[in-house]
């Protein structure tokens, strides 16, 4: 994964740089893509994002934050095809989207609602807090949106007198989705082999 530089000084994020491999790795941009990232903050995803997809949306609530991520866009040379806006999702959301992420959960639900209104095709969502991954992985349920759910924990090993001990992050949920095009005879079916996890090649969802 190639180097970010993100000076902040926010107290949330970044997205941790094994997380945000994990994440766009679900993702799965490419260069036909509309991603929208609701929660920019340091800008650590949407520099990343702006790399790989062909647009990009990126919303932060906070205006320091979205300054931040302006600045940490201009810093990594990235940022041409991406637009900020000051705005509190759902408000703002694009409606033609391929790809979102909530990086931020405040009206999440709204968001997901807006995510299945508009048939985007892949979801993905980052919790933390055990409760709001309960509530959340639910959320996605009942919108038809989830595909999976990943819970993983990062530890990075340092040398202790001698030998290698570990300093571990917090554990991550990471709730993947998206809604299917809707098929001729009105139901839903994958857009592509990467759509479900029991058609992929690798047993995986990307
Ligand atoms: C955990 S941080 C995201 C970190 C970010 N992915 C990064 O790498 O820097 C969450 C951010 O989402 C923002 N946020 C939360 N809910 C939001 C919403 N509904 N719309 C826009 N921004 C939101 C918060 O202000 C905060 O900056």
């Amino acid at each position: 994964m190639a180097h970010v530089s993100l000076p902040h000084d926010a107290k949330a994020g970044p997205t941790k740089p094994e997380v945000r491999a994990v994440l766009l790795g679900k993702l799965a941009l490419e260069p036909t893509d509309h991603f929208v990232e609701v929660g920019s903050c340091t800008g650590a995803v949407t520099v990343e994002a702006a790399r790989r997809a062909g647009r990009v949306t990126a919303l932060e609530r906070k205006p320091n934050r979205l300054e931040t991520t302006r600045k940490n866009l201009a810093a990594n040379d990235a940022g041409g095809n991406v637009e900020l806006r000051e705005s509190e999702a759902p408000e703002g959301l694009p409606t033609d989207a391929d790809a979102l992420f909530l990086g931020g959960s405040r009206n999440y639900e709204a968001v997901l609602d807006h995510a299945a209104a508009h048939r985007i095709d892949r979801v993905v969502m980052n919790v933390s807090r055990l409760e709001v991954a309960g509530a959340a992985t639910e959320a996605f349920r009942e919108r038809d949106l989830l595909e999976e759910v990943v819970q993983f924990q990062v530890s990075h090993g340092y040398e202790l007198a001698g030998a290698t001990s570990f300093d571990s992050q917090n554990p991550v949920y990471m709730l993947v989705g998206g809604a299917g095009e809707v098929a001729a005879d009105g139901g839903e079916r994958p857009t592509d082999s990467r759509r479900s996890p029991s058609r992929g090649v690798d047993g995986g969802r990307r």
